[in-house]
């Protein structure tokens, strides 16, 4: 669909784990779509959601951190988020105020000086801090890039979110409705459902299980004359130990995993759930390419 007048365009989200970029994202698409952990470096596949109004439609690109790499997860979701940089419309580089500059930031603003696409300096969790004390962390990035714009937010409380929505319509160009209104995401339910769990499992079983589970969706059924959906999904983590804390004690942990990712699944899919989950060791699946394409990782789609 073509108007007159219309934008639109894709962003990327940028930024080291933890400044915000779920959380921005969750607040302006209005759904729960990418997942939260006050742990870094969850975001590990790309999400995009979609904002559409009268006059613009925003397409977000949740671009996993940018870090140096240190295993071949790592390595390959380097390689995807600078691909994905130089096809965007415009870069939001997020920053968290309360923690300042960073070598992580030093790292990233490196990667953005190879790409030519205009890059809002956006300076998160203000709510955090002193306005006192913005103006010389602003400074302290402007003397190592030229932002397009800078806007500095809270993606918790909602300040100044409209404003950068605002600028970010400004920069786009005229174009398409890519997506229909009411599509917020463009990844299949599969992903999300996986997402969910993850989210669950990770956020249950906090300090015990790092960041090595993976989802997969063995399958999605609306059987006829039901109206139940079956999602069968298979948890994947590295260890024998991280296996046991998944299920835990006579499975009181995979049950407890299982009942809140169903409430969610049921609320995302709008009917009854049942959900079976299964728990797998596959050791160190992180260093095994192959193995992250078969998680749904596909370098082609970027
Ligand atoms: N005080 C405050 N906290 C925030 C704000 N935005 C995000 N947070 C918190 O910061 C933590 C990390 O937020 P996320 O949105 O998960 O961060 P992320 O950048 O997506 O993290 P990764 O998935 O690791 O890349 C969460 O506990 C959020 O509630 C903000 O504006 N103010």
């Amino acid at each position: 669909m073509s108007r007159e007048g219309f934008k639109s365009g894709f962003v990327s989200i940028i930024g080291r784990p933890n400044v915000g970029k779920s959380t921005f994202l969750n607040r302006v698409i209005g759904q729960k779509i990418a997942i939260m952990s006050d742990k870094p470096q969850t975001t590990r596949n790309k999400i995009q959601g979609v904002y559409t109004t009268d006059d613009a439609q925003i397409i977000f690109i949740d671009t996993p951190g940018i870090h140096k790499p240190k295993h071949k997860l790592g390595d390959f979701m380097m390689k995807v988020a600078q691909n994905a940089l130089k096809e965007v419309d415009i870069i939001l580089f997020m920053i968290n105020a309360e923690e300042g500059f960073g070598r992580g930031d030093a790292f990233i603003i490196e990667r953005l000086k190879e790409v030519n696409t205009p890059v809002f300096l956006v300076v998160n969790k203000i709510d955090q801090v002193h306005p006192d004390d913005l103006l010389p962390l602003i400074d302290r990035y402007r003397a190592l890039y030229s932002f397009a714009e800078v806007v500095p937010i809270s993606a918790l409380q909602g300040n100044n979110v409209e404003t950068l929505i605002e600028q970010i319509k400004s920069y786009l160009p005229e174009g398409p409705q890519y997506y229909p209104t009411d599509q917020v995401t463009d990844h299949p339910e599969r992903f999300i459902i996986a997402e969910l769990i993850r989210e669950k499992a990770l956020h249950l079983t906090r300090e015990e299980v790092p960041h090595s589970i993976a989802v997969v969706i063995d399958s999605i059924e609306r059987r006829e004359d039901s109206h139940t959906v079956y999602v069968g999904a298979t948890i994947i983590v590295e260890r024998d130990s991280q296996k046991g804390i998944i299920i835990g004690k006579q499975g009181r942990m995979l049950k407890e995993i299982g009942q809140r990712a169903r409430v969610d699944i049921e609320a995302l899919l709008g009917s009854k759930v049942f959900l079976e989950l299964w728990v797998k060791v596959q050791k160190d699946w992180r260093n095994k390419l192959s193995q992250l394409r078969d998680f749904g990782f596909r370098e082609d789609e970027y």
